[in-house]
Formats: C-alpha cells, structure tokens, sequence
C-alpha cells in the first residue's frame, strides 16, 4: 500500500460518513486517513491526493498549508442516497421548502445537487445556522442528517442523510492509487443497479406527476374566477393568478404556505376544512363572491380542499335594485292627479278592469304613468291584500330577467343559492305581477312568459317540476307592440296573451287641462308654497310635454330650485322650453288666416276644448259652430291637415280626436275671436 489519501472535512459527522465511503471503495488498495478541519492538521507532504468536503475557501486554505503544491487537493462531488429521494417526490409541486446545511455555501451545493439530477419541483430556499423560522411558514424541511437550525414542531422533516461521494470521484482517484478494474466495475454495478431504481421512479411516477400537475396548472389558470387549493394540513398547493391577484398580489412565492397568510384568510377558513362547503356569499374589497369548496379525496383519505370564487358583484346590485323595489303597492287611484276627459276615461276603465282577474296591458309614452296606474289597479282588485311584485324587464340582462322571473333550482349555474330561488311569479302568487317595459323582453323569454300565461305554471330554471301560479299578470310597455308584431320583434300568440284588457294611459298633450293640478299637487308633496305668474302658466300649458309627467315634474322642480321669490316668473323657467314656445308663438302669428272658414274650425274646436272633451272629426263637422258651413268629412279632413301643419290644431288617434293648439288659441286671440 504506497498510497494514501487524506479527507478533510467541515464536521466530525461527516467526516466520519464520509471515511466509511472512501475506505469502503480505497481500502485495501489504498490508506485512507481524515481530519476534521477544527482539528490541528500534521504536515502530509508524502501524501498522493486530499480530497475536501466542500468548495468553502478556507477548507482549501487549511488543505493547502498541510500539503505542498504537487499534491492534488479536490472537491469531492457528492449526491444524496438515491432511496432517500422518494420522500422529496411526495411534497405538492411548486411548494417552498427550505434547504438546511451547516453553511450558505453548502446549502446551496445541495440545492445545486437537487436542480442538476432534475428534482426541480420545489421551490428551494438555502437555510443555514443564523436563519430562523418564522412561525408557520414553512411545511416541510430538507436537512442532510442534522437540522443545523432549530426547527418549530409544526415541520415535517425529510432527512436526505449524508450526501455520497460521486461515483466519478471514487473511479478517478481510484485509477491513479492503483485500484484494481476487478473492484472497479464490481462498484459500479451496485451502483448502476440503483441508479436504474431511482430512472424507473423518476421517470414514471415524477415525469407523470409532472405533467398531469402542468396539465392541471393550465386548466385551473385558464379560469377566470379565483381557484385556490390547500392540503389537509391547510398549506397552499395550487393558486391561480386570479386568486393571487385577490388575495397576495405581493407575494411571490405562496405555494406550500398556509392560506391564513391570504388577505382576508378568516372568511376563508371554513371553506378549507369540512364543514364548510356550502356555497357562500362573501364580500372582499367590495366585491361580493360566492365561494364553494370541495374536498379533494382518495378513496376515503382526505388530501384537502379546492375553494373556487365567483365574482357575483354586479348581480347583487341588481337583485338589491329589485329587492328595494318591495313587493307592496304603494299608489291608489287617489294618486293620479287630473280631471281631464282623458284621464278620467283611463281612471273609469281601469277601475272596471282592476276587478276582473285578466291580463291588463297598460299602453303609453315614457312619465304617462302607467307605473301608477299598475299600482293603483292592484289596489283597486280583488287581490289588494296578496303581493305586488314589479319588475322592470329592459333592466336586466336575459339571463338574470329569466331567473328573477322564473327562479332557479339548485345548481342551475354558477353562483346559484343553495336549494334554489323562487322566481317573482311564485313571489307574486296571491297578488299582482307587473311587467313593466315588457316590449322589450327577447324571443326566448316571451316564449316561456307566454307558457306561463297559458299553463298558469313556471318551471324553474334548471329545474323539471312544475310549480302552478296564480297571479295577476299587468304589463305595461311604451313602445306600439301591434307595430313589433307586424315587425316580427314581438310574438303575435303573446301580445294577444298579455292585451286581453288593454288601457291606454293618455300623454300630458293630451289632458293639458291637468297641468295645474299636477303642479300644485306636486308643490304640495314637497311642502313648497309658491305660486305662478301667468304667463308662466300659459307657457307650461303650451309647452310639448314629450317626456311628459315626468318632465313636467323636472320644470317644476327647476323652477322652484332658480326662482328667488314667491312668484315663479318666465326667467325661472329652463331655456329650452321658453326658446321653443317663443319660436312657435312668432311662427303662429305670420301664418295669415284669411279664410275665415279655418277661424270657424278653430273656434268649433276651442269650445270643445273648453269642455275638456276630445272631438272626432264626424262630431265635429256637425258641430253648431260648423254646421251652416256644410263641411263634408272629408273636406274636413283635408283642412285639419293643413291646419295640423301649421302647428295650430292635433290629431291624435281615432279616440282621441283632435284637439285645438296652444298656437290655435293664440291665433283666434290674435284675430279678435277670443
Ligand atoms: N296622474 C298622475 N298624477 C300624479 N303623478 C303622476 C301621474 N302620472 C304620473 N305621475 C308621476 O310621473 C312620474 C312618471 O310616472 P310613471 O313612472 O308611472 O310613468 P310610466 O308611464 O310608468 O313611465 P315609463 O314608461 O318611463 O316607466 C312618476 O313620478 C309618477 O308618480
């Protein structure tokens, strides 16, 4: 035995580990001698090689000074016991786990050592003596025999032992000392034997778990709701950047740390453990989220939770709307203000109406109140003391409409309560549904609206059992329904469904005789006392009120806002009224009136607008005013035109007949007649 070989190592423990190896494959061929580098080290100079533990320099500086420069000092490479692997392979991907070692430099040699035998599904981080836990932070620790920090009771150890010497090292050095080729490749069949051990694991069940885990990575990432997954032990195993975004957007590096490092972990937490899987409405930074969870099982051994959210703010806003829309009355017959012809015939219909059980479609412009009168009729009906239920069917988006209206039945979609929803027409059951704006619903929604109008019966959304209703249906649009049929917009079967009693709600235009009622009622809700000059009246009642009670109720409502003194005057009224009565006024007076016949008309027309009644032109070709003039209808007709033209009379429908202008008053007063 001419040669030896000398160890110097950081530790007593491995120097003691690593002797055993070296003497295991050197030994007889070859002396094996170690020290500990705290040890006092005699001069080596007879020595054929020095191996060190680590790439430390002053391991080298102390290996150095023992022996002289032809003496060849390495590194030794080393590698983990190969079965001490597995338990590294059960830890979830993607999990932060620290990397113990007696210094930062061996530390992170091991970690180098894991990234190079392609054991990269951690997230390491080098731990060494001056390191320290904070509390709960980490799940796991990878220590190399000793944990060379203390570790909290919590940490799950995985013990990687003393790395080995690597093979390479062993077979060069061996070739230079004189090991014979016999021992060599007796070495190296032990060692390739499990070397193929830890090929056949890796390669099946890591490379699979690999990818199944990238697999599921993708999948859960391309969901744009939040997804968060936890072992049992509560630790993080997966996080989709929508979650990360909600719930750690500083964070870097989440997976493997309890989720009660998450921003608002405490509404989250019963969601990770098993009581709490019911679906569940919370609210984060404003938003509201319907948070479901499911346990991740393998057979009957629980492995954790997966916890999905889903962002149902703009939903809760709407169903908020509607829930504040209550499910009462609130206006009576005595809440319609005006005693004009036309009101009053709406007034007398609706109340005969209101006592039938049928269908009522309420017609009219946008502000006529046709709200009102829905509200009115179901408090004039026989089912005054059930429900009322309003919903504005252009408000909401199909879906959300379909199930307001309709319910739903548990799990219909996504975000659906738990054991369902009743829908408003089971809401409404014993009392009145009213429809409003319901010329604007889509073709699929009139379809199943017409089967509740037909069956009496709804089925829920997501649902198969049928559920009979018995609820007043009121239905109210602004738009002509006869023209959406003829267009195709609107089904033909339903509008004769819902028109079964239709009333018409007159425009302001039509009944300006109840201006001033609608203005002192309006006053007097508010508390206001103040009072009108005449010509501002007389401007309001010439005014076109093409957004009618409503905008009457805004004039109003600015006037009183500008006017500084307890008579309201022109200059308190909005521009744009006053600019476009003015025009038609200087309009009215340069059309000349030289045919007398057409003053006639117009003071046949003013009686009848004295008399508040509407006037068809039969009526009015025979009227005493007229008479002795011998219109025929037609004649009449053609001159109403010209006159209509001229902005001084209106025609309105068969019905309503045609009524005398503001602008055809002016001008009978103008000539003298009035
Ligand atoms: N005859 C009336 N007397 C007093 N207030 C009225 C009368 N008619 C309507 N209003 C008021 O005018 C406003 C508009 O009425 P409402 O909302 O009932 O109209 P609508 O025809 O349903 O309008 P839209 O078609 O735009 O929904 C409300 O503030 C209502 O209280």
């Amino acid at each position: 035995m001419d040669h030896t070989i000398v160890l110097i190592a950081k530790g007593t423990d491995t120097l003691a580990f690593l002797l055993k190896e070296l003497r295991a494959y050197f030994e007889p061929y070859c002396k094996v001698i170690g020290y500990a580098s705290h040890e006092p080290i005699p001069d080596l100079s007879g020595v054929s090689h020095v191996f060190i533990t680590t790439r430390a320099p002053e391991l080298y500086t102390i290996a150095r000074q023992a022996v002289p420069e032809t003496v060849p000092i390495t590194v030794l490479n080393r590698f983990f016991e190969l079965r001490k692997i597995k338990a590294l392979m059960q830890i979830p991907p993607g999990t932060t786990v620290p990397v113990m070692n007696n210094s930062p430099v061996t530390a992170q040699e091991v970690i180098q050592n894991l990234r190079e035998a392609n054991i990269d599904h951690l997230h390491y981080v080098p731990f060494h003596p001056g390191c320290t836990f904070e509390e709960a932070e980490f799940q796991y620790a990878i220590i190399m025999s000793i944990p060379d920090v203390p570790l909290p009771p919590h940490v799950e150890i995985i013990d990687l032992g003393f790395r080995k010497i690597s093979i390479h090292d062993l077979i060069d050095t061996g070739r230079k000392v004189g090991v014979p080729i016999e021992w060599e490749r007796q070495y190296l069949s032990a060692f390739i034997a499990e070397m193929s051990e830890l090929a056949k694991m890796l390669g099946t069940s890591y490379a699979e778990v690999q990818k199944l885990n990238s697999q599921l990575q993708s999948t859960f990432q391309a969901v744009k709701d939040p997804v968060i997954a936890c072992n049992e032990a509560g630790l993080i195993t997966f996080i989709n950047d929508a979650a990360v975004e909600l719930f750690c957007p500083l964070e870097t590096a989440i997976i493997g740390k309890p989720y009660t490092t998450l921003k608002e972990s405490s509404q989250l937490a019963p969601f990770f453990k098993q009581e709490g899987q019911e679906d569940t409405l919370i609210a984060i930074e404003q938003r509201q989220f319907i948070v479901r969870s499911h346990s991740i099982r393998r057979g009957h051994e629980q492995l954790g939770f997966v916890c999905t959210l889903k962002d149902v703010t703009e939903i809760q806003r709407l169903r908020t709307q509607l829930t504040l829309r209550g499910h009462t009355a609130t206006y009576s017959f005595a809440d319609i203000k005006g005693d004009s012809q036309p009101l009053l015939h709406a007034i007398e219909l609706s109340k005969k109406m209101a006592k039938n059980n049928q269908t009522i479609l309420l017609t009219g412009e946008n502000g006529t109140g046709k709200e009102l009168f829905a509200h009115a009729i179901h408090q004039h009906s026989l089912q005054k003391n059930g429900p009322f239920v309003a919903i504005n069917c252009a408000s909401l988006p199909e879906n959300l409409l379909e199930s307001e209206l309709f319910g739903y039945d548990d799990g219909a979609f996504t975000g659906a309560r738990k054991g369902g929803k009743p829908g408003l027409f089971e809401q409404a059951d014993g009392g009145t549904i009213f429809l409003d704006e319901v010329g604007d619903i889509s073709p699929a929604i009139q379809v199943k609206l017409l089967r509740v109008l037909q069956e009496k019966q709804v089925i829920r959304v997501g649902g198969t059992g049928i559920l009979s209703v018995d609820c007043r249906v009121i239905a109210a649009t602004n738009r002509n329904l006869e023209d959406a049929v003829k267009e195709g917009a609107f089904r033909e079967d339903l509008f004769y469904r819902l028109a079964v009693l239709p009333i018409e709600i007159p425009a302001l235009r039509e009944r300006i005789s109840d201006i001033p009622l609608l203005i002192d009622d309006h006053l007097k809700q508010q508390g206001i006392r103040k009072s009108w000059s005449p010509e501002v009246m007389e401007l309001l009642l010439a005014h076109d009120w093409r957004g009618n009670i409503r905008e009457l109720k805004n004039v109003v409502d600015y006037a009183i806002t500008v006017s500084e003194h307890p008579v309201i005057g022109v200059s308190d009224l909005p521009k744009r009224l006053t600019e476009r009565i003015f025009q038609k006024q200087s309009l009215a007076a340069v059309v000349p009136l030289d045919d007398e016949r057409n003053l006639d008309i117009l003071i046949a027309l003013y009686q009848y607008y004295l008399s508040n009644k509407p006037v068809g032109r039969y009526q009015l070709a025979h009227s005493p005013a007229l008479q002795a003039n011998g219109w025929t209808e037609s004649a009449l007709r053609n001159r109403l035109k010209q006159l209509e033209q001229l902005g001084l009379v209106r025609s309105g429908t068969t019905r309503q007949g045609t009524l005398i202008t503001r602008d055809g008053i002016e001008v009978l007063r103008k000539h003298g007649k009035i």
